[in-house]
């Protein structure tokens, strides 16, 4: 049972009841009574409006990740379509040895009007040179009106202004990461395992909630563009983590491509997929983008009409 959960359980003397809505019945008398829960539960509701209102108020902006006990709730709405979401990876571009930049290829993937957000991956190269790069590439996303995000780096995405951070179990804690980035920033951790969602879950508590907005879980599959990544959890793991993760949504990540990405929807119930070979090592990056995004959507059929 998680921190929060055992506060409430210990506060009124009996284990919280939870109820459709997600909600104990302590937590929804606390919602009536305008409390502090009351403010973020409607920030989950009306993300700008909520923003603004704590911006005036000199407030800091934040959702519980797990404000039922021990779920996890969405920093804001699922209507965030993550749906396709492209690792900008240089050491796979400049692998490849192909002719055109990470940027040039990002652009044309963009060009389908299919991918959702972008990640900027750069693990080996020095930090002015990553920071170059991270702000030809956000210009690049701002241009066609998609969210940039950085891996790891929160330092180098405050420099430029990104519009969001994923963060590794080794990277810095989600903890300190939201006491320093901006209220509507788009923030990823990653969970492999079940015990690692357990270390996110433990990390958030009454206290010092902390807000989320996706989880990329992988590999799913075998890669070869992350060595260190680990054995593939196939999708019966993808969908143990969906589960244990709901509502947040979880994007399936490591070794997605046309042939399994319909799966991970369907099967694994991810709310989308992050790739980097998929679409990056594609003789056409855009079309490749529009093929997943079409097996995103069957699989998203599937899951409705099952013998479609
Ligand atoms: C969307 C998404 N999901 C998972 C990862 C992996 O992140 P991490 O565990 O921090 O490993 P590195 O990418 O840093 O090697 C990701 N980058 N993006
Ligand atoms: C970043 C990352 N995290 C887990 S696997 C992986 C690599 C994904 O690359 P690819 O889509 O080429 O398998």
């Amino acid at each position: 049972m998680g921190t929060q959960s055992c506060l409430l359980g210990h506060c009124c003397g009996t284990t919280p009841a939870f109820t459709a809505t997600g909600l104990s019945f302590i937590q929804r008398r606390a919602v009536g009574s305008g409390s502090w829960f009351a403010r973020h539960r409607a920030a989950s509701l009306d993300l700008h409006g909520e923003q603004r209102r704590c911006r005036r108020r000199g407030e800091r902006y934040a959702v519980p990740l797990h404000a039922a006990g021990d779920r996890l709730t969405p920093f804001r709405s699922t209507r965030t379509d993550l749906s396709l979401y492209l690792i900008a990876d240089v050491a796979y571009v400049s692998q490849l040895g192909s002719r055109q930049s990470l940027e040039e290829l990002t652009e044309r993937a963009l060009a389908s009007g299919c991918v959702r957000a972008v990640q900027l991956r750069d693990k080996r190269s020095s930090l002015r040179k990553t920071l170059e790069l991270a702000k030809r590439l956000r210009a690049v996303c701002a241009a066609a009106g998609v969210p940039f995000l950085m891996n790891d780096r929160l330092d180098l995405a405050l420099a430029v202004d990104a519009d969001g951070l994923h963060v590794g179990q080794e990277d810095m804690p989600l903890e300190y990461v939201q006491k320093l980035v901006p209220a509507d920033w788009i923030i990823g951790a990653s969970a492999g395992s079940l015990s690692e969602v357990t270390a996110l879950k433990q990390a958030s508590t009454a206290e010092r909630p902390i807000r989320l907005d996706y989880i990329g879980c992988g590999p799913v599959f075998g890669t070869q563009t992350k060595l260190d990544a680990g054995a593939p959890i196939g999708i019966r793991g993808l969908a143990h983590i969906v589960e244990a993760v709901a509502p947040l949504p979880v994007l399936a990540v490591g070794g997605i491509g046309i042939s399994n990405a319909r799966q991970c929807i369907s099967q694994g119930k991810a709310a989308g997929i992050a790739c980097i070979s998929a679409i990056l090592g594609a003789e056409d990056p855009r079309r490749a983008a529009e093929d997943l995004d079409a097996e995103i959507r069957r699989g998203r059929d599937l899951r409705v009409h099952p013998g479609f």
